[in-house]
């Protein structure tokens, strides 16, 4: 929920308090099989949730509209307030797989709240914004909280976003692929203003988590990181 400003809950218009606190009657939306399920109009087989973390301003918010709305958000930069969440049913390989995407207020003031819901996180989407050093520099923070919160299987993808401002650039896509590099995690520059890559960082979720549902014994584990640098896209806007 953006403060003063129209919110994004869950796909309705809203100045409430709705998302704060998870009444929104999904207590544990832990993965489940869920035949037959409904989502809004849309009947889905695997549930998951998703996390948007991150500094303020990295561009959390306008991630998550332009991944479910197609639309970018400019205007004036209010901060969220709290955590707010909307779904979005995406089909992976013949599977509708649901997925309820978290959107977390980046500001100190609301980490407490935020912390407790990361250990029902299956994903967290993890920003920074290329054109804020600070926010690339609090990223090792940000992988301690997740170290101490969240499930140890948790799908960690570092997201440097806001690639398409060049001008204003103060990180090379480098300085993000060796930091993933050493957490080992999956690691791709995005544009919530053109789109860039978005589409990609939720359905590699999406897939990780089919596959992990569908995987058999015998045959070889998904492997997130290695999926997306197969398929992510590198073309001149995210050029450093
Ligand atoms: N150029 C550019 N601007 C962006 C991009 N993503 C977000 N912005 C801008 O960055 C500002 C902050 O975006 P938000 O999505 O509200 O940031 P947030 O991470 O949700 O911030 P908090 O709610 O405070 O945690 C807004 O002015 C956006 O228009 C992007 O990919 N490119």
């Amino acid at each position: 929920m953006k403060n003063d400003r129209n919110s994004v809950s869950n796909g309705t218009v809203v100045k409430s308090n709705s998302g704060m606190n998870g009444h929104h009657g999904y207590g544990h939306p832990m993965i489940q099989r869920q035949p037959s399920r409904q989502c809004s109009t849309e009947m889905y087989d695997l549930s998951c949730k998703v996390m948007l973390i991150g500094d303020s301003g990295v561009g959390k918010t306008c991630l998550l509209v332009r991944f479910k709305d197609g639309t970018f958000l400019s205007g004036s930069f209010i901060s969220t307030v709290g955590i707010d969440f909307r779904n979005k049913v995406v089909e992976v390989d013949g599977a509708k797989v649901k997925l309820q995407i978290w959107d977390t207020a980046g500001q100190e003031r609301f980490r407490s709240i935020t912390r407790a819901y990361y250990r029902d996180a299956n994903a967290l989407l993890l920003l920074y914004d290329v054109t804020n050093k600070n926010s690339f520099d609090n990223i090792r923070a940000w992988l301690a909280e997740i170290n101490e919160y969240a499930q140890e299987d948790v799908v960690i993808m570092l997201l440097g976003n806001k690639c398409d401002v060049a001008g204003e650039r103060q990180l090379r896509r480098e300085d993000g692929e060796r930091l993933a590099k050493e957490y080992g995690v999956a690691f791709m520059e995005t544009s919530a203003k053109t789109g860039m890559n978005v589409e990609l960082a939720f359905m590699a979720v999406a897939r990780d988590l089919k596959m992990k549902k569908t995987r058999k014994p015998n045959e070889p584990q998904f492997n997130v990181a290695d999926y997306v640098d197969q398929e992510k896209s590198t073309s001149q806007c995210c050029s450093s």
